[in-house]
């Protein structure tokens, strides 16, 4: 094997140009880079095939130089944001690919859950952080939180996205903004039905998203956005949108 071996990535698809669905950016044209392979297993994830091993053969090996053609190709040229997911993307280098993005003008955001401080997060224009509250079934190590916030670079957006499902993870969410004063925070209702082979309920997320705002503003907590997954209400659990 030659020392100079170009270095490839697990890449679960790449899609778009759609509309960020969640979040800070939501609203923004951008194309979807998702990684496979995630260090957590959420109860509820909405994107296993990109965590679960038995994808793992849907999942291409690419190297960055492709991974930038096809967005490329897809954005038709035209610098728009970026938005790496997975999976956890933190586990991979896009460095390389951030760097062939912006030599072109483009702009990047990162989804992930702040388990894996990446050094290409000083990169980013946006880093958004997801902890995981108590219904996922995963626990927050906030060390390695906290070493994610610290990675992001002087011109990185750092903020906080946490996804409610019940009582207990606004308590979570409540205790986790009061640790980081400083970083944006948007609430997002968790979607329970992540089977893409079946339609969502618009009547019960609208339910959902209507039980967050209420439970948001009789704590007369100000402070975050309370937003809804715009792509679930456009498209359901279909995916590459
Ligand atoms: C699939 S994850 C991939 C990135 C990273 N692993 C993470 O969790 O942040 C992308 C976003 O979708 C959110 N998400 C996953 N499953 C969800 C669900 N069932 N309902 C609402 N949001 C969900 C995650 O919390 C995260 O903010
Ligand atoms: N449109 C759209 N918006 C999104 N925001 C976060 C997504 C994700 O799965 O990471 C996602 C996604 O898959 N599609
Ligand atoms: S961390 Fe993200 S990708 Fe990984 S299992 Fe949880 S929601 Fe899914
Ligand atoms: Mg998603």
């Amino acid at each position: 094997m030659s020392a100079d071996r170009i270095e490839t990535l697990r890449i679960s698809e790449i899609f778009g140009p759609t509309i960020q669905g969640e979040g800070v950016l939501i609203g923004e044209p951008t194309v979807f880079v998702r990684t496979g392979g995630c260090d957590y297993r959420c109860s509820w994830c909405d994107s296993l095939h990109a965590v679960d091993s038995q994808y793992r053969h849907t999942w291409q090996k690419m190297t960055p130089a492709e991974i930038w053609d096809e967005v490329q190709h897809l954005s038709g040229n035209r610098p728009l944001t970026v938005s790496l997911s997975g999976g956890n993307p933190a586990i991979q280098n896009l460095g390389p690919v951030i760097s062939m993005g912006q030599a072109a003008g483009y702009r990047f955001a990162c989804e992930t859950q702040g388990s894996i401080p990446a050094p290409w997060f000083g990169m980013l224009d946006t880093l958004v952080l997801s902890p995981k509250p108590p219904s996922s079934g995963e626990r927050v190590v906030w060390e390695r939180f906290d070493d994610c916030v610290k990675a992001a670079g002087p011109h990185t957006q750092v903020v906080m996205k946490i996804v409610i499902f019940d009582e207990e993870d606004f308590a979570f969410a409540r205790a986790a903004a009061a640790s980081y004063p400083e970083l944006p925070l948007y609430l997002q209702p968790g979607n329970p039905e992540v089977d893409p082979a079946l339609p969502v309920d618009l009547d019960q997320a609208a339910k959902r998203l209507e039980w967050l705002v209420d439970l948001t503003i009789a704590a007369k907590w100000f402070r975050p956005r309370v937003l809804p997954q715009l792509h679930v209400m456009i498209w359901g659990n279909k995916r590459g949108v």
